[in-house]
C-alpha cells in the first residue's frame, strides 16, 4: 500500500512543526505550500535603518518556571541574542499626558491597586472553573472589585496589564481562559526579547532543517517546501483532497493540514468545497483575531533617559491606548537611537488606514509632550500592517468572553481529511510562538493516529 500524502498549507511555526512531526512518524510524502517567499510567518525580521527588528513575535514568553518552554530551548541552541525584560520600573517611567513623569509613589500606588485587581481576577477565575460556572470578561471581574480605571494613569496601567498582552481590552477578553496564564504559570514569569540579526524566525528554520534537506549554506533546498504558492481552494472528498493555488495548479493528496491564521480563515480567503460545516464556521467566527502593532522610529540622537531600569516606559493619555507602551532599544542596538512604540486593537486599525507620515506626526506630538519641544524629528518610521496583509489578517488570536471549550475544540476539529492547526488551536498557549509549535505537533499526531491506527474520529 502506498504511503499517504499530506499537504501542509502555510510554513509558519505551526505548519513547520506539524510537518516535522509527520516526518518523524515516517510520513515523508509531504508538500508544504507557503504563500510568501519565506518561512516563519508571523515571526518576521525586517531591516529598519540598518538594524534588524522583529515586526511580529519578539519575546520568548514564559521562561524560568517549572517547565521549560521548548522555544527557549531552541533559542538557546541557536545562541540567539536576547535580553531579559524587566517591567518592574514602569512606576518610575510613566509619563503624564502633558509631559513629565508621575511621582513614583503615586504611580506605584496605582500599580499596586491594579495588580491586586488582577490577583482578585485570577482567584475569581479559579473559583468559576472549580464550580463549572460560565465565563466572565476581565472587565466584569474588575467591576466585581469596584475597579473603574478612568484617569490617564489608571487607564495606561490597565492597558499595560491587559491589552499589552492580549492585544484586546478587558471587555473583550475571557477571564476564565486568560487568568491564570498557562504560559507564565507553566513556563515562568520571565520574558526574553529576541534581538539577533538572524531573526527570531531562525527558530522556525531550526525546526525545518531537522527534516527538510538543505544545502551547504544551510538554506532549505527540499522540493517538498514550495514558496510563493498561494492556496485559494481546498476540495475534499472521502478519497482525498485537491488544493488549488493562485497559479492555477491543483495539488492532490490524501490529507491536508491548514495552518493559516484565524484571520485568514475568518476572511474566507481560502474557499472550501464543499463549504465547511456551519458549526465550524461559527466556531472560527466567534474567536477573536487581535491586532498588535509595533512601530519603530529612528532618531538622529537620543533624547530619552537610558541606563538601568529605563528600557520600558508608559505614556498616559485621556484617550486610552493612545501610543501607550514604549521601549528604547539601547541594549539591543546601542547608539542606533531606535524607539519602539506599541499600539493595539482600534488604534492599530486606525493607523493601518492612514499614511505613515500622519502616524509619525502624531507620534512626534506625543514625544514632544513627553520630552519637550526641542527634540529632533524622527528620520525614519516603520509601521507594520498585519491586519491589511491578506496572509495574516491580524496579529494573534485572543479568547473572547463567551466561547466555551467545546467551541474552541471545534476550531481545531478536522473536517473529513482537512485538518487544522495554528496558534489559534492551542487551548493553553494560543497567541504565542510556543502555542503554534505545540499546535503543529498536536495536529500531526491526530492525523498520524488516523493514518496509522484508523483512529480518525475526533471527540468534541
Ligand atoms: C506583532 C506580533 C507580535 C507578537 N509577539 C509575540 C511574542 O512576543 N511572543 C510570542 O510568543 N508570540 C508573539 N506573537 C504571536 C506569534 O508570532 C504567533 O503565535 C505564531 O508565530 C503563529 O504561528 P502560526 O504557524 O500559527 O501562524 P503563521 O506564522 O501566520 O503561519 C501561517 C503561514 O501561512 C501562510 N499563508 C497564509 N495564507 C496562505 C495561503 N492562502 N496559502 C498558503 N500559505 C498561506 C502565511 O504566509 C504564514 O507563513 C506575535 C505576533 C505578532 C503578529
Amino acid at each position: 500500500k502506498r504511503a499517504p500524502t499530506v499537504i501542509i498549507v502555510g510554513a509558519g511555526m505551526s505548519g513547520i512543526s506539524a510537518a516535522k512531526t509527520l516526518s518523524d512518524a515516517g510520513i515523508k510524502r509531504i508538500l508544504i505550500l507557503e504563500a510568501t517567499n519565506r518561512i516563519g510567518g508571523r515571526m518576521y525580521k525586517a531591516n529598519f535603518s540598518g538594524v534588524s527588528v522583529e515586526l511580529g513575535a519578539n519575546w520568548v514568553s514564559g521562561v524560568g518556571g517549572p517547565q521549560v518552554n521548548p522555544v527557549w530551548i531552541m533559542a538557546n541552541k541557536l545562541r540567539l541574542k536576547s535580553f531579559l525584560s524587566n517591567f518592574l520600573n514602569l512606576s518610575s517611567n510613566t509619563y503624564k499626558p502633558e509631559g513629565g513623569v508621575y511621582e513614583e509613589s503615586v504611580a506605584r500606588k496605582a500599580f499596586e491597586v491594579a495588580e491586586q485587581v488582577v490577583e482578585f481576577g485570577t482567584k475569581v477565575s479559579k473559583d468559576l472553573a472549580a464550580r463549572k460556572q460560565p465565563d466572565i470578561s476581565i472587565l466584569t471581574s474588575q467591576r466585581l472589585k469596584n475597579y473603574f480605571p478612568k484617569t490617564p494613569l489608571e487607564m495606561v496601567i490597565d492597558y499595560y496589564l491587559c491589552d499589552f498582552e492580549s492585544a484586546e481590552p478587558p471587555r473583550a477578553t475571557s477571564l476564565l481562559n486568560s487568568e491564570p496564564s498557562s504560559t507564565y504559570s507553566n513556563f515562568g514569569e520571565d520574558s526574553y526579547f529576541v534581538s539577533d540579526p538572524r531573526g527570531y524566525e531562525s527558530v522556525v528554520h531550526y525546526v525545518a532543517q531537522q527534516f527538510l534537506t538543505t544545502n551547504a549554506a544551510g538554506q532549505i533546498t527540499d522540493p517538498r517546501l514550495q514558496l510563493k504558492k498561494v492556496v485559494t481552494e481546498i476540495s475534499r472528498s472521502p478519497r482525498g483532497v485537491a488544493v488549488k493555488t493562485e497559479d492555477g495548479l491543483v495539488h492532490r493528496a490524501d490529507y491536508v493540514i491548514v495552518s493559516v491564521s484565524l484571520g485568514v480563515l475568518q476572511n474566507d480567503l481560502i474557499k472550501f468545497h464543499p463549504s465547511l460545516p456551519q458549526w465550524k464556521i461559527l466556531a472560527l467566527d466567534q474567536f477573536n483575531m487581535a491586532i498588535y502593532t509595533k512601530i519603530f522610529l529612528k532618531f538622529p540622537y537620543k533624547f530619552w533617559p537610558s541606563g538601568n531600569g529605563t528600557e520600558f516606559f508608559l505614556y498616559a493619555h485621556e484617550k486610552r491606548g493612545y501610543y501607550p507602551f514604549w521601549q528604547h532599544l539601547e541594549r539591543e542596538f546601542p547608539g542606533e537611537n531606535v524607539l519602539l512604540v506599541t499600539v493595539t486593537d482600534d488604534e492599530s486599525r486606525r493607523l493601518e488606514q492612514q499614511s505613515d507620515s500622519e502616524t509619525k506626526a502624531e507620534i512626534m506630538a506625543v514625544l514632544r509632550n513627553m520630552f519637550g519641544k526641542q527634540i529632533p524629528e524622527a528620520t525614519d518610521i516603520l509601521v507594520p500592517r498585519w491586519l491589511s496583509n491578506r496572509f495574516f489578517k491580524g496579529s494573534y488570536s485572543n479568547w473572547p468572553i463567551g466561547v466555551s471549550h467545546h467551541q474552541f475544540n471545534q476550531i481545531k476539529a478536522p473536517v473529513g481529511k482537512v485538518y487544522f492547526t495554528g496558534e489559534h488551536t492551542s487551548a493553553a498557549y494560543y497567541g504565542y510562538v510556543h502555542g503554534a509549535y505545540f499546535a503543529g505537533i498536536d495536529t500531526a499526531k491526530l492525523m498520524t493516529s488516523c493514518i496509522k491506527r484508523g483512529a480518525c474520529s475526533y471527540n468534541i
